[in-house]
């Protein structure tokens, strides 16, 4: 299905050049290539790459762009990660809607820009995928959100340097208020706050590099939540005495995500936690406390607070076997798995993608008797929600089911 894909209103001829009026913008585009991807379908492929890191993917580079595709990747195999450019081709038209409704939002509005959307004027992609290798004219991409066939459009290093904000410039502007006049008249006082205590605790959670309170981790042993408040509390009692009459709100920043630092060691050590935890994650801890403040980028509450809260995942013994039956892609028999190693990758990814909840707004809230299924690498997946949780009752191989 190889097609120049039409970024301005009127389609050209296939032998259009590439590029029509780069100085308007109107730009007609040749897909460096197309994705092979585990999801088939839209239905239950993660919301965002950091979903499902087993979620593989394999993008050929098209003899249609270079001579030599395989030129174009010299080089690449030195980074670990790659931002990739691509166009929602499957969503029917491109959309002129200024606000959407992003499933985390759980219903609610904002405006598209606000939002990692598909829904957007020009249906523009992008993902920061890991490169697992790369191979002549190819690239072995993990945790993808993006289906089978998707035209892409570029190919981008991931450099974090670059691509990560840090506290390097004008240090009043990162901690601005910033006020938003809607033309009606409504008026969003969004304070953004680079130095919001809880955020400055989740920042220490991720510099420190302490899995088991690492907020993706799915490990229920420790309580996140109540740990994050005595932190919260300490962390108030002493900012109070420590920086009183403190004007400078960047040292304010630093001295909190400081401070985050070491009640967060201070407070594990006072619930025991390091006790009951592996002791090579208390020496990461202990090693890294003293960390200066670096970075300063913050995103809206409804992304890092999400209404929407993750779920417990469980297979029925019947589907566990019924996974079981697939075999490696080295292995010979049927059925097998195109992009997934193993029974345990097959049952991780599915958790991941499950957990997530991939059901759509509308799903969640008026379909809760009905059956949800998705696809995943050669795996059809059949499954129910209940309160809190999602429970995988079928599993298929896919060209059986589409048979059915
Ligand atoms: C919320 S978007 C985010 C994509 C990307 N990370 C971004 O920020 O632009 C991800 C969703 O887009 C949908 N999707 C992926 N590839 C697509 C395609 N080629 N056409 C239409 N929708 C697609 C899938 O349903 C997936 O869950």
């Amino acid at each position: 299905m190889e097609s120049t894909v039409c970024m301005g209103r009127e389609q050209k001829k296939d032998t259009e050049p590439a590029i029509c009026s780069l100085e308007t913008g109107q730009v007609f585009t040749q897909p460096i290539g197309y994705i092979e991807s585990c999801f088939t379908g839209k239905n239950g492929t993660p919301r965002q790459p950091s979903i499902c890191s087993l979620s593989r993917g394999r993008l050929k580079i098209s003899k249609k762009v270079f001579n030599n595709p395989t030129h174009s990747l010299v080089g690449l195999h030195q980074f670990s990660h790659v931002w990739i450019l691509f166009i929602f081709h499957k969503n029917g038209h491109l959309s002129c809607k200024a606000k959407v409704q992003p499933p985390r939002l759980n219903g609610a509005k904002t405006g598209v820009f606000s939002t990692r959307s598909p829904h957007r004027p020009n249906a523009i992609g992008l993902t920061l995928a890991k490169l697992d290798k790369v191979e002549g004219d190819t690239l072995y991409l993990s945790g993808i959100d993006i289906i089978q066939g998707t035209p892409v459009l570029d190919i981008k290093p991931y450099i974090a340097e670059y691509d990560s904000p840090r506290l390097a410039v004008s240090p009043k502007e990162n901690v601005q208020e910033k006020t938003f006049q809607e033309e009606d008249g409504d008026s969003y006082n969004t304070v953004l706050q680079a130095k919001d205590r809880e955020q400055c605790i989740e920042r220490s959670i991720q510099d420190n590099n302490i899995p088991f309170l690492d907020k993706n981790n799915k490990s229920e042993k420790y309580d996140r939540s109540s740990i994050k408040q005595e932190i919260l509390q300490d962390l108030k009692q002493e900012l109070a005495i420590e920086t009183a009459g403190e004007s400078n709100l960047v040292e304010d920043c630093c001295t909190l995500q400081r401070f985050s630092s070491n009640h967060l060691v201070e407070n594990i050590e006072t619930l025991k936690l390091s006790q009951d935890s592996p002791s090579n994650e208390t020496s990461k801890l202990n090693e890294t406390k003293e960390k200066p403040c670096t970075s300063d980028s913050f995103e809206a509450k409804w992304v890092t607070e999400s209404p929407v809260p993750s779920l417990a995942v469980r297979f029925t013994t019947y589907a566990e076997r019924e996974l079981r039956q697939f075999k490696a892609p080295h292995e010979s028999g049927e059925p097998s798995f195109r992009f997934l190693q193993s029974f345990e990758e097959a049952k991780y990814a599915i958790t991941e993608v499950l957990s997530a909840d991939p059901r759509s707004v509308y799903r969640r809230n008026h379909c809760l008797d009905r059956l949800f299924y998705f696809c995943l690498d050669t795996i059809h997946i059949t499954c129910w929600f209940g309160d809190g949780f999602a429970e995988v009752l079928k599993i298929q191989p896919v060209a059986e089911q589409s048979k059915a």
